[in-house]
């Protein structure tokens, strides 16, 4: 069997994550971390990429890492047209979307520049897998209410997916003879219906639907929100900073540091108790919302993310959702590894890389 030699990268707000997997084993990783104001002289997320690029061909280098032996380089896909999931050829559509944010500006945008830029480079494969953008949705699910708006799939495509095949592996099962609902619990919130390999819903986790989350804060009254918004009050950006950014537990709380919430509610805060609550309490609501879309055919519920890692706040979950299905939690999130192992499906030529945009999928149906 044939060998192969990946670089995986994941850039986040303030930090690019890296791995090199010999196949699927990581051999290493890293999390070069920026300051503020290294980052703050580019006026555009785009323009970190060469600043980026060099921070890790330097960390490659201080590892003595072999570029020369690596046969591809992934990047996490970020804010893209809607593509059904899997893993992607970095093509020029896809440069061009994500450098001019077809929709929207994003960390992960630059992974699949930076895979492109190491890649050709060194004249090998470049691929994205599983981005945000991953819309599977059934199409009764993309009817909001409004013919004026159109529910939207943007979620932890990456980690959900990854987690999903995991808990499949363990059942002895593929992915795609599975119905489960996977909640990634981190600086957002997404609830997926994962029905036999597609997600046929999921709330929108980066602009306003489904539970709130440490910083944002998902569906809210719309009323309210429209007096909001014309009460000359605010600028668009307050606003959207309220629903993104400081929603949720900092609207609240100030903090989006679960572990900081726990310490509160320890020493007796009541307002930190009730918040973290009714955090746990509209993760279980949507919860109980994807098994109905499931008619309850729930093989597991799976809950991943940072917040996971609480056993106080799983367990108020659980307590609500355990009739529908058995609940497995798996802390964090396996990012690095499941691109490693979405470009080593390709590579293996167990699955062909798909090309972006592959089929349009309309926002709306009607
Ligand atoms: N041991 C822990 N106990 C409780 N909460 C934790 C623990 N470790 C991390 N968290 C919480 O997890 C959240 C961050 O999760 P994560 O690191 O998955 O988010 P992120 O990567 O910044 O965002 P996202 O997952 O939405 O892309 C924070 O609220 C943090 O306080
Ligand atoms: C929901 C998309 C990923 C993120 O939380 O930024």
């Amino acid at each position: 069997m044939q060998d192969y030699r990946i670089l995986t990268i994941n850039p986040g707000s303030t930090s690019t994550k890296i791995g090199v997997f010999h196949n699927d084993q990581m051999i290493f990783d890293r999390t070069i971390r920026y300051e503020a104001k290294e980052l703050s002289v580019f006026e555009t997320i785009y323009n970190q990429y060469e600043f980026r690029k060099k921070s890790i061909l330097e960390a490659l280098d201080e590892e003595g890492i072999n570029l020369s032996k690596l046969n591809a380089v992934c990047g996490r896909g970020g804010l893209l047209r809607p593509i059904e999931g899997g893993t992607y050829e970095v093509n020029e559509l896809m440069l061009k979307d994500l450098k001019e944010g077809y929709a929207g500006h994003h960390a992960s945008n630059l992974g699949g520049i930076l895979a492109y830029e190491i890649g050709s480079g060194l004249n090998i494969s470049s691929f994205i897998v599983d981005p945000v953008v991953v819309d599977e949705l059934l199409d009764v699910a993309r009817v909001s209410g409004s013919p004026h708006m159109a529910r939207k799939s943007i979620f932890h495509a990456l980690n959900q997916k990854a987690v999903a095949r995991k808990v499949a592996a363990q059942l002895d099962k593929k992915y795609e003879e599975l119905n489960l609902i996977v909640t990634h619990m981190g600086g957002g919130i997404t609830v997926g219906v994962h029905n036999y390999g597609r997600v046929i819903d999921v709330n929108n986790g980066l602009h306003g639907d489904g539970p709130f989350s440490p910083e944002r804060a998902g569906s809210v009254p719309v009323g309210e929100l429209v007096r909001l918004c014309f009460s000359g009050e605010y600028y668009r950006e307050d606003i959207m900073k309220m629903l993104v950014g400081k929603g949720g537990l900092v609207g609240y709380l100030g903090t989006s540091d679960v572990q900081k919430v726990e310490k509160l509610i320890e020493h007796g805060n009541k307002k930190a108790k009730l918040v973290y609550e009714a955090m746990a309490y509209q993760i279980a609501k949507e919860i109980g919302a994807a098994s109905a879309v499931l008619a309850g055919k729930v093989d597991a519920i799976i809950l991943t993310g940072g917040i996971a890692y609480s056993k106080m706040f799983v367990s108020l979950i659980i307590e609500r959702v355990k009739w529908i299905a058995d609940v497995t939690v798996f802390p964090g999130e396996n990012e690095l590894q499941a691109l490693a192992e979405g470009a080593l499906r390709v590579l293996k030529q167990e699955e062909k890389a798909k090309q972006y945009p592959g089929e349009h999928i309309h926002s709306s149906t009607l």
